[in-house]
């Protein structure tokens, strides 16, 4: 059909007059060879990522932990402070009780730090064993326990004539101060050079100033009085003259005998390292050798061998000892040795201390306490001070501490084997006003003393 003015087509095609463009209507689209196969994937992506969002959901809730417990419902709610009870205390074992030991073999846990190769926990699955199987030593008739051995007591040497005896360990001091004093007063006429080399050697003898300056003065004196003209003479006043430096005629004897029905009581003080522990065991065998009964008391509680030290002593010269703990009060252990002293009625308690000497105040404390102490079941004989010879005006110093302290009553001069100042024992006599009643003259166990001033200055001039 032609709408009235419209032409044909043909007709435009022929006319010269433009054309004008037909209103056309819109024609669907024809599907692409690519859209229609996109959207099928695209819906099959969908679905797929559908079904493992469902798979994921359940599966999460499936992991999920439980936070609830399968608890009764009537059962108390759960507060914090009561999650951990125990039911009953915290088990003890007494650490002298014999533990119940297992075959080892039998074990599935080691006690303890794991070894090399071990693993490092025991795996859940192990098998546990409920009973052991243990195999029960053999029914022995057990044979009674042999005795324990006696101790073995010491043959103790005699102490008359020690000093006669033990006179060669004073060598040392017997060349610098006996010999070289002979040779110089022996040398003829005696010129101010001579009596100055004389001093010297009375000095590096460790005689003191005052007791060199005295000794010289009597030679002298004596020299021109008596007109001592030989060798001999020399030795002679020599002698005389040292021997009264060592004022013989003080009371050297140790007081160590009992009295009143009691005990006597020593005790003995000093430095650490001076021989006291040593001296206190030499002077038991003196005693018991004598027929005496002894006691020692250990109140050195600052080092613990020497307690040990003592004790071995106490045993070879079959004395018995009383001793504390490491570090108990020393006065502590005074005081025992000496009660016990009494009620086993012994001769003399002898008690060895500890010599700190930090301060002075300390010392004062515990050297006071332990004497206050003792006092107080039976007085104190004698307080012998241990000094080393070695220590020459070290020694002094301690002396006069130690004199400050409690009232020393008598000397023991230790070492005087090893030292060529044996001219000690003379300063010692001045500063304090007590007299050496002992001298140490080897490590050996009967080498102490008596100190007898003939006999030390005979050793000297020898
Ligand atoms: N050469 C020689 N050595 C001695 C003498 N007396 C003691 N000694 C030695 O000196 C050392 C110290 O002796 P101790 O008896 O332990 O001295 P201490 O004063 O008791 O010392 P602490 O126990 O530390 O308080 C030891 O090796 C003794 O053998 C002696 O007269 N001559």
């Amino acid at each position: 059909m032609r709408l009235p003015g419209s032409r044909s087509a043909r007709e435009c095609e022929d006319s010269d007059v433009p054309v004008e463009s037909a209103p056309t209507e819109p024609v669907p689209a024809e599907p692409s060879f690519w859209t229609g196969p996109l959207i099928w994937i695209s819906l099959a992506v969908l679905a797929v990522l559908a079904i493992a969002l469902v798979v994921g959901l359940v599966l999460a809730r499936r992991r999920r932990v439980s936070l609830t417990e399968d608890r009764p419902k009537d059962a108390p709610p759960v507060t914090g402070k009561d999650t951990y009870k125990t039911t009953g205390g915290i088990g003890f074992s007494s650490g002298t009780e014999e533990k119940e030991k297992h075959p080892v073999a039998d074990r599935t846990e080691t006690d303890g730090q794991p070894g090399v190769g071990d693993d490092a926990s025991v795996p859940r699955d192990t098998p546990r064993r409920g009973i052991v199987d243990v195999q029960l030593p053999e029914q022995q008739d057990t044979e009674p326990e042999p005795e324990p051995a006696a101790p073995v007591v010491d043959e103790i040497e005699p102490t008359a004539g020690r000093m006669e005896r033990l006179r060669g360990r004073l060598s040392r001091s017997r060349s610098t101060l006996g010999q070289s004093l002979l040779g110089l007063l022996g040398a003829g006429d005696l010129d101010e050079d001579s009596w100055t080399d004389i001093e010297d050697t009375l000095l590096m003898a460790d005689l003191g100033s005052t007791t060199a300056n005295e000794v010289i003065e009597r030679l002298r004196k004596e020299i021109t009085a008596r007109g001592v003209r030989t060798a001999e003479e020399v030795r002679g006043l020599l002698r005389e003259v040292l021997v009264d430096a060592l004022h013989p005629e003080m009371d050297r004897s140790v007081r160590a005998l009992p009295h009143d029905g009691r005990p006597a009581v020593v005790l003995v003080v000093g430095v650490n390292g001076t021989g006291k522990t040593t001296t206190t065991g030499k002077l038991s065998r003196v005693l018991v050798a004598d027929g005496r009964t002894v006691l020692l008391g250990a109140a050195d509680t600052f080092r613990a061998a020497a307690a040990e030290q003592l004790a071995t002593w106490g045993e070879r010269a079959g004395a018995e000892v009383v001793r504390g703990a490491e570090g108990a009060d020393p006065a502590a252990v005074a005081f025992d040795a000496v009660k016990r002293g009494i009620e086993a009625k012994v001769d003399a308690v002898l008690v060895d201390t500890a010599g700190r000497l930090h301060t002075k105040t300390g010392l004062m404390d515990e050297l006071g306490k332990v004497k206050r102490v003792v006092s107080k079941q039976a007085e104190v004989d004698e307080v012998l001070l241990v000094l080393d010879a070695t220590t020459g005006q070290n020694g002094l110093t301690q002396a006069r501490v130690f004199s400050e302290v409690v009232d020393v009553t008598g000397v023991v001069l230790t070492k005087l084997d090893g030292t060529a100042k044996g001219g000690i024992v003379f300063q010692v006599q001045r500063e304090l006003g007590v007299p050496v009643k002992l001298v140490g003259l080897g490590e050996g166990a009967d080498d102490l003393a008596p100190f007898e001033p003939g006999a030390f200055v005979d050793a000297l001039l020898r």
